[in-house]
């Protein structure tokens, strides 16, 4: 039980009843401060407004009013933990459901508003349906044969965490603001440890390029400041998400989110002497305060799945619709005008450079390991035989030494 899912309401004989809202079907009788006794279990209703609910996904579920709404709010492999208007249960995608999904990104993840079918919660419940999605971060799965794996849905707000100090890395910074654009979701570039930079403004000065049109805050939890300014986009309902490098600050901002330094690291330090189970593991996480949080394991590292260079590229796309060739690689063509924007300053030739790496690093997606070979292959030698050709002249050449 989660002291931040705990409610109480005062009962007709003026004791104070308390229940959680994870167990969801308890009730205690209690005085203001200690349990006095159990003296009956009652059917409680959850109000799923706390986990997010919003008017679009409950007119979704109204059309199939025999099936049960509820939100996954954890994930270990193909079992789920969901949370409905009964209290959370265990549940797993129904044969049909799982014969209908083919892309990988389709199958449910964390923060999913789906359709089950209603069982008492003690029982694993079956999932019928995923409703659709207002956004979704996902990730590729390099390696598993997997083309993509959606890692959070249905976000609002991404923050996209960066220290200042040796993590600042204006290209990574950008690998994430296309990541999360593509999502639906809105990012929003958090700048932690700022206790530790004397150049605050050198640094911003770095960003402004790449953060044209997106909220930045700086803050540090030394001191306390922009804890605020992060704070104020948790409104009630809403469901953020925070990814960056491992040791930016992520965990010590959601400690401060849920007002208490203890409660997370807590949960991970016991979840991690019972194993880890999936039913321990707290992935989505309600705030005080209204707003809800999730932090996946996949959301620590992400590597590129898809992009939108529309929004986090803007200046380039803009320039490059002036090309004189549409399929312009900006790489010497005649009447190039993004290589004209970079000789007259107008754009760095590092920004371009990281456009075109990122667009490389998609192009490979979705392709498998062959594939994605022989892609480098053509890239770097122009062909399997020009390449062949490249490695009988070093032969050569080494023979000869
Ligand atoms: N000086 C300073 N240190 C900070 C600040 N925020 C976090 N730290 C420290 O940085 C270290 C890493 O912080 P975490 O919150 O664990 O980082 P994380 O991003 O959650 O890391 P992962 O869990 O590995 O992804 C801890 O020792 C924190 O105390 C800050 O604003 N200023
Ligand atoms: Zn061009």
């Amino acid at each position: 039980m989660y002291p931040y899912a705990w409610q109480e309401t005062t009962a007709d004989n003026g004791h104070r009843i308390a229940f959680c809202g994870a167990v969801g079907n308890c009730a205690f009788f209690v005085q203001p401060t200690r349990v006095l006794t159990c003296e009956r279990i009652i059917k409680l209703t959850i109000n799923l407004t706390t986990y997010g609910l919003t008017n679009y996904f409950e007119d979704l579920a109204q059309a199939t009013p025999e099936l049960t709404l509820a939100r996954i709010i954890s994930q270990h492999r193909d079992l789920y933990q969901v949370v409905s208007e009964q209290g959370q249960q265990l549940a797993q995608v129904s044969g049909k459901l799982n014969y209908q999904l083919t892309d990988p990104t389709s199958y449910p993840a964390v923060g999913d508003w789906v359709l089950m079918t209603a069982t008492s919660t003690t029982d694993q419940a079956v999932i019928d349906q995923v409703l659709p999605r207002q956004s979704l971060l996902a990730r590729s799965a390099a390696g598993t044969g997997r083309q993509g794996q959606a890692i959070a849905a249905n976000l609002t707000t991404i923050f996209i965490c960066m220290a200042l100090n040796g993590d600042f890395n204006v290209r990574r910074l950008e690998r994430y603001l296309t990541m999360a654009w593509d999502s639906g979701a809105t990012p929003v570039v958090v700048l932690t440890k700022v206790d530790l930079c004397p150049v605050l403004d050198a640094k911003m000065a770095l960003l402004a390029d790449s953060t044209m049109g997106v909220d930045v805050i700086s803050c540090s939890a030394k001191t306390g400041a922009g804890f605020d300014a992060v704070n104020a986009y948790l409104l009630p309902g809403k469901t953020v998400a925070f990814i960056g490098s491992s040791g930016v600050g992520k965990s010590t901002l959601i400690n401060h989110l849920l007002g208490t330094e203890a409660l997370l690291t807590k949960t991970i330090r016991e979840d991690d002497a019972k194993g880890r189970h999936a039913t321990t593991a707290r992935q989505l996480i309600v705030l005080p305060q209204g707003g809800l949080v999730i932090d996946t394991p996949g959301m620590r590292e992400l590597q590129l799945l898809s992009g939108n260079f529309d929004q986090s590229f803007a200046d380039v796309t803009a320039l490059a619709k002036n090309c004189k060739f549409r399929d312009c690689q900006h790489q010497g063509e005649p009447g190039c005008a993004v290589q004209a924007a970079i000789a007259t300053g107008e754009l760095s030739a590092d920004r371009l450079a990281s456009y075109q790496k990122l667009q490389q690093e998609l192009a490979y997606q979705g392709l498998t390991a062959r594939e994605r070979e022989n892609a480098k292959i053509e890239r770097l030698f122009g062909g399997k035989s020009a390449m062949k050709q490249v490695v009988k002249q070093v032969r050569q050449k080494n023979k000869r030494r």
